[in-house]
């Protein structure tokens, strides 16, 4: 593998391929053991440093504890997931019933990770002509600490069969903070192998090469040894 002095030393980079590769969206494997409050904090600092346009740093961050709370949103998922399952018809709507599709009372530590579309002023450095480069950074924000969870062992499951502005209502956000990502954590049974989507035949991961085009949409690379280096890797790397 090509290195050079800025690269991390073998292990580390294979931990971080390991986070990337072996991250699951958990929602039917939570243990209820709580969560102890540094490794939380840890998790808060990995999402705290991530990106964001003019470093806006858009998020808060709600830890939901109130029981009457979960059992609201747990409500709001009821009703939004059966709105859901109206799409789908025959075998497929009783495949997406069968679905375990969140763990909000399972799980030790519900969190809200919100984006507040006002912060920095009426103009942010880089956010001029794309307004939506906020709630873009704010989705980095959860994804450094999807990461950062599974190098601690703790799964994290992303529920977003919830109708927004009423899961707003419930946590008493104000007008401009929108609510990007409700998330449950937990310390799990185990994390799958491969996503429970995949498990459970709903939908495959795509193969990457077909997704890599050229200069322009559908052309071919202008190296067409990338592609067989992505065949290649994707053989290789872990599982799914
Ligand atoms: C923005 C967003 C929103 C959701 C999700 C993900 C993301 C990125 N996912 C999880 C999703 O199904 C999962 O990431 C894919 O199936 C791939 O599986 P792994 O994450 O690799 O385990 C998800 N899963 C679920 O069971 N209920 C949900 O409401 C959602 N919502």
């Amino acid at each position: 593998m090509s290195t050079n002095e800025h690269s991390f030393s073998d292990a580390e980079r294979q931990g971080l391929y390991r986070a990337i590769h072996e991250r699951r969206d958990v929602r039917a494997q939570f243990k209820p053991d709580p969560i102890p409050l540094e490794v939380l904090a840890r998790l808060l600092h990995a999402a705290h440093h991530a990106p964001s346009v003019g470093f806006m740093q858009p998020w808060d961050f709600l830890v939901i504890d109130s029981p009457a709370v979960r059992r609201a949103v747990q409500a709001l998922f009821e009703r939004e997931n059966a709105r859901a399952a109206e799409n789908y018809q025959g075998e497929r709507a009783a495949q997406y019933r069968r679905l375990k599709l969140e763990g909000i009372l399972e799980s030790p530590v519900n969190l809200c990770i919100t984006c507040d579309r006002g912060r920095g002023g009426p103009h942010v450095l880089g956010r001029n002509s794309i307004v939506e480069t906020d709630l873009f950074s704010t989705c980095l924000a959860v994804q450094n600490l999807w990461l950062a969870a599974r190098a601690e062992g703790v799964g994290v499951g992303w529920v977003s069969i919830l109708d927004q502005g009423q899961l707003a209502d419930i946590l008493k956000l104000p007008d401009q903070v929108y609510p990007v990502a409700y998330l449950c954590l937990g310390y799990v049974s185990e994390f799958q192998p491969r996503p429970e989507l995949e498990l459970q035949g709903w939908r495959s991961r795509l193969p990457l090469t077909d997704l890599l085009h050229g200069d322009t949409w559908g052309e071919a690379p202008a190296a067409p040894e990338l592609a067989a280096a992505l065949a290649a890797s994707e053989a290789n790397s872990a599982p799914s």
